[in-house]
């Protein structure tokens, strides 16, 4: 694959391995969810997500996404229990989005698509940072929402109206007093499996845990969220 990574019909899934052969590996994802074949484990524990909003510090076009980063240099906003043992501090969250309501997410559950998909990103603290952990096996904790079209989403607002400043690639801004935990659905129930980055470099080193119960987005914030991303200059 002579240029970066996509999603085209040049630069897509199905090239990737060209130039990450973990694309070929035995715990890559996304998958899709069959909830009828899901073992239910009772030793599992419910999840502990402990958030303190002045972490949050800027957000960031990266190319392929916008994301929000975290002050990660204490265990100030964490995730703990669940599928995890120790604990894994919150780094970033992101979205990925599709051009239309019948797809965008990467997981998908009884093969459906959602039109968003949420992914709270944090690292296991046994490791001295988040690169050097995302290349350990037990390295990340990704904590999965799905997004359904339905009702305006108030709690998306402030993340959407923060991204006309940052439309082309690389450009950040500050982004603060923000608590992620408001984006979390009512319900925590989750599924979980041992999987992977879902874009290259695809690194084998995700616990995921993906949340059953999906949040709302309205198509109007779909569509902001749209008119501004392809104001992007990548
Ligand atoms: C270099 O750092 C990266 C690279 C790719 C990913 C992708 O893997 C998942 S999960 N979502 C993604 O966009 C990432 O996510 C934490 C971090
Ligand atoms: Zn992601």
């Amino acid at each position: 694959m002579s240029h970066g990574w996509g999603y085209g019909p040049t630069n897509g899934p199905h090239k990737w391995v060209e130039d990450f052969a973990v694309a070929d590996g035995p715990r890559q994802s996304p998958i899709n969810i069959v909830p009828k074949e899901a073992q239910y484990d009772s030793s599992l524990k419910g999840l502990k997500l402990k958030y303190d909003p002045s972490d949050a510090k800027t957000i960031l076009n990266n190319g392929h996404s916008f994301q929000v980063d975290f002050v990660d240099d204490r265990d100030s906003s964490t995730l703990t229990r669940g599928p995890i043992s120790g604990t894994y501090r919150l780094r970033q969250f992101h979205f990925h989005w599709g051009a239309s309501d019948d797809r965008g997410s990467e997981h998908t559950v009884n093969g459906i698509k959602f039109p968003c998909e949420l992914h709270l990103v944090h690292w296991n603290t046994k490791y001295p940072s988040f690169k050097e952990a995302a290349g350990q096996p037990d390295g990340l904790a990704v904590v999965g929402v799905f997004l359904k079209a339905g009702a305006a989403n108030p709690r998306l607002q402030k993340v959407l109206d923060a991204l006309d400043a940052i439309e082309t690639k690389g450009k950040q801004t500050t982004f603060d007093n923000f608590d992620a935990k408001t984006l979390l659905p009512g319900s925590l129930d989750y599924w979980t499996y041992d999987g992977s980055l879902t874009t290259p470099p695809l690194l084998e080193s995700v616990t995921w845990i993906v949340l059953r119960e999906p949040i709302s987005v309205s198509s109007a914030q779909s569509d902001q969220h749209w008119h501004s991303i392809l104001c992007f200059k990548a």
